[in-house]
């Protein structure tokens, strides 16, 4: 069962095309993370499946409803936290939640329950009496995305929901929402924040320039596009080794002008075999040794750049 099905969905803003032709399906119950650099159409895309914007062209299906022909049927039914803030100056946190379950039909008890539980989890008892207008950019983050949760929903879009959130407050959210998923609900959400997007998504989209250029679970992505690996090695003593090692196939190697040598290959083991036994045998000592795999950041700035490539020599 999807939660979110698109078929070949575009956005023009005049000549310039935003989001173009993307085809996407997120199943119900996980959590789809939205990446890509700024401008790619994250948040373009983000608005025309919460129907607040309407397509040039494609289809969108949202909870089995037709996003394009019946908007106001599919509002009903997701929570949105957008980028920007929205909050009324003068209420308190535990009135501006309150506030936002009427608006939403919740009933009274359920709405104090609400309130109470969001204001634990999302670590906001110590200043539920404050106005919104005296928190900080944190602490007003923290309300609006707390408020999305007052009201019953099946589908829930975060537009970069941790953006001022220091490292304990970000974490709490990810578990908060991990949580909520775990009990069925479906979350779409964009971040620009890599490890987040790892820890908590079981699918990702990574989109340039208006097209989807990777989507796949986090491990795949990693198997895909990471093979590479990073060694790292601090010699003993500085000493210039580029010529002992310069014969190694299969890797590309980083010197610095002191004792540090940065190792980038597909096949890592075979190469720290060869790199040991050459250091070893011409009696150079190694102080230090570490082997990274590659990280979802390197994958992403790689899989964006190779885009890039490909759409520059193409349009030449
Ligand atoms: N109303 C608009 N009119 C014209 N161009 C627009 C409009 N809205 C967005 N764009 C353009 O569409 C492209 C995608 O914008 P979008 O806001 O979707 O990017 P994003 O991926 O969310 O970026 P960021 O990470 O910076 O938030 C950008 O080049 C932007 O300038």
């Amino acid at each position: 069962m999807y939660s979110i099905q698109v078929d070949s969905l575009s956005k023009s803003y005049g000549n310039f095309v935003a989001v173009d032709g993307i085809d996407l399906e997120v199943e119900r119950g996980t959590i789809f993370g939205f990446l890509g650099p700024n401008g790619a159409g994250k948040t373009t895309t983000m608005k025309l499946l919460t129907t607040l914007i309407a397509p040039s062209s494609g289809k969108i299906n949202i909870l089995g409803i037709d996003g394009v022909k019946s908007p106001l049927e599919v509002r009903k039914k997701i929570g949105v936290v957008l980028q920007q803030p929205s909050y009324e100056p003068t209420l308190s946190v535990e009135k501006s939640l309150e506030k936002y379950g009427m608006m939403w039909n919740v009933d009274s008890k359920t709405r104090k329950m609400r309130v109470e539980e969001l204001l634990v989890a999302f670590d906001l008892v110590d200043i539920r009496k404050k106005k919104n207008d005296d928190l900080s950019i944190g602490q007003r983050r923290r309300v609006q995305v707390a408020r999305e949760f007052m009201h019953d929903m099946d589908l829930l879009f975060l537009d970069e929901p941790t953006v001022g959130l220091d490292p304990s407050a970000r974490r709490n959210l990810l578990d908060y929402i991990k949580a909520r998923v775990r009990d069925g609900l479906t979350i779409f959400f964009t971040t620009h924040i890599l490890e987040e997007a790892e820890y908590l998504c079981d699918k990702i989209a990574i989109i340039n320039r208006g097209k989807i250029i990777a989507v796949d679970t986090p491990e795949e992505l990693k198997n895909k596009f990471g093979r590479q690996k990073t060694i790292k090695m601090h010699l003993e003593q500085k000493q210039d080794v580029s010529a002992l090692l310069g014969e190694i196939p299969g890797c590309t190697i980083e010197y610095d002008s002191g004792t540090v040598i940065t190792i980038h290959s597909d096949r890592s083991e075979q190469v720290l075999q060869d790199v040991l036994r050459i250091l070893a045998s011409s009696g150079i000592s190694i102080e230090d040794l570490s082997v990274v795999p590659t990280s979802l950041e390197e994958i992403f700035l790689s899989v964006v750049k190779n885009s890039n490539e490909s759409n520059n020599s193409s349009s030449k």
